[in-house]
């Protein structure tokens, strides 16, 4: 549960097209991290990279290191499946099954692993996985309804609770608000929170107010110039870049005085 993540000299590639430069960085367990930066930087490119699913693109690749915990995702000995299990991730557009059920919903990842799961087994991780997503009292009475019949907001939610439902050790999640009304957005802004007590998580936004209401270090990417690859310019704790950034790159995008 919650593991340090540590990317060294990161190159990512699709095909012939050099998408992200030259990324270090830490990210420190129990902890949220914010990546920030103008579209086409490379910001969920890089979060991709590390569960794995960047190299599901035909022609994508990269080079450098990703360690969990020490351990390199990339070691030729390390199975992507596996890696994708450790490094749960959640997107932007909240994306249940639409046909299958709260429950069923809740238990995708789960069954994928564990073929044979006893019926109390399967309804204790229904309620923790719900409970942790603070899903739980909205939908206990419905279970066995579609997942695809509630609101966008709580289907985010119960995204989550799928993806911690497999006990991942990271959660990566991709502009998951960016679909959301602002009471859902605060929801999952304060479910975020309570997440970190448990997991790593590594978030891309686009709301500088979110990245500063949840994240506790931010990373802020940029393109030096247009076609060139993304680069991570800066790195630091969230009020020191939000307030004192080193690089006039960074305070001019977060003062919004940004090309
Ligand atoms: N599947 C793909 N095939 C080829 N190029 C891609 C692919 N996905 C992204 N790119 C390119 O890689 C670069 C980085 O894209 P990425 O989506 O990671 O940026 P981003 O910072 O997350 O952008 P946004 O904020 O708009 O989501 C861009 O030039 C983009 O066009």
């Amino acid at each position: 549960m919650s593991k340090r993540i540590e990317i060294k000299d990161l190159n990512i590639y699709y095909g012939k097209f050099h998408a992200v430069k030259d990324v270090s960085m830490v990210v420190e367990p129990r902890s949220v991290t914010a990546f920030i930066g103008s579209s086409g930087c490379g910001k969920s490119t890089v979060l991709r990279s590390l569960n794995r699913m960047h190299e599901v693109i035909p022609g994508a690749y990269s080079t450098g290191s990703v360690l969990l915990d020490g351990v390199d995702l990339y070691d030729p000995a390390v199975d992507p499946v596996r890696v994708r299990r450790q490094v749960g991730m959640v997107f932007q557009r909240p994306n249940p099954f639409p046909t299958m059920s709260i429950k069923e919903n809740v238990l995708a990842g789960v069954r994928l692993n564990k073929s044979r799961l006893s019926r109390s087994e399967a309804d204790e991780i229904v309620e923790q996985s719900l409970r942790g997503a603070n899903l739980w009292k909205e939908v206990k009475d419905r279970l066995e309804r579609p997942g695809s019949g509630l609101s966008g907001g709580q289907q985010q939610r119960l995204c989550i609770a799928r993806a911690i439902a497999v006990h991942p050790d990271v959660l990566l999640m991709d502009e998951p608000c960016s679909a959301l009304d602002p009471i859902s957005t605060l929801a999952i802004e304060d479910l975020i929170k309570q997440l970190k007590e448990t997991y790593t998580v590594v978030i891309v936004t686009h709301n500088m107010q979110q990245a500063a209401r949840v994240s506790d270090q931010t990373a802020f990417f940029n393109l030096r110039e247009h076609g060139k690859p993304g680069e991570l310019i800066e790195i630091g704790s969230t009020e020191k870049i939000f307030h004192n950034p080193d690089q006039k790159a960074t305070e001019d995008y977060i003062t919004g005085r940004f090309g």
